[in-house]
């Protein structure tokens, strides 16, 4: 059994990009499959959690979320509930240019009973983020009261923060989130600043 099993969050409305924001051409290929191609060099299981049948694409499971239209904390007990690891690594579609060196140094950090997530400038990011499995019934009851705060749940849990703001000053696209047109138009000028 793996430690850890990787999850790439693709499910939600996608309202701000007006169509389903990891399948939209990304330089010259669709968004998630930057992500899918830096992951899949580290010989970890990895899943997408997602709805939509072009996901199916490429070459990757693809679940469906167990309790839909819950947004990231639904997309998480989804990965936890199926992973055979102890750990999950969620990561979100709308990141393209997470570098695998980050991801690599996240994984390092993994801790027993403890969630791991990436601090920017003092905010907390639920994405990169280690999660344990053992907290899949807190997660469960959260999902059953509709307390899907995704910070809030982590300021109320066990966590180790792991501050990459040099890492951000040095490669600030590496962080980007694309959820707009707009944010696509900007990436296209970071398309040569990839370091992974
Ligand atoms: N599996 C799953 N993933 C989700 C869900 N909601 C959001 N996500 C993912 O979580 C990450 C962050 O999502 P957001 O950008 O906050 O929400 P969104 O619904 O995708 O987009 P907006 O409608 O523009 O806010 C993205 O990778 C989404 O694909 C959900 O209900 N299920």
């Amino acid at each position: 059994m793996d430690d850890l099993s990787i999850y790439i969050l693709a499910g939600g409305k996608s309202s701000r990009m007006g169509q389903d924001k990891g399948l939209i051409d990304l330089l010259g290929k669709p968004m998630i499959k930057h992500l899918l191609e830096s992951v899949s060099k580290l010989d970890l299981p990895v899943k997408i959690v997602a709805h939509h049948k072009g996901y199916k694409q490429f070459g990757f499971p693809v679940i469906k979320d167990i309790v839909p239209e819950k947004g990231p904390m639904g997309g998480l007990y989804t990965a936890l509930s199926d992973s055979l690891s102890r750990f999950v690594l969620l990561l979100s579609c709308d990141m393209p240019f997470l570098s695998l060196e980050v991801i690599q140094d996240l994984i390092k950090q993994k801790k027993e009973n403890q969630i791991v997530i990436a601090e920017l400038h003092n905010n907390i990011l639920p994405f990169p983020g280690i999660y344990p499995v053992n907290l899949l019934q807190v997660i469960h009851s959260h999902l059953q009261n509709d307390r899907l705060k995704f910070q809030q749940f982590i300021l109320n849990t066990a966590h180790l923060k792991f501050n990459l703001d040099e890492e951000y000053q040095n490669h600030p696209e590496i962080f980007q989130n694309i959820n707009s047109p707009q944010d696509r138009e900007k990436a296209m000028t970071w398309g040569n600043k990839r370091i992974n």
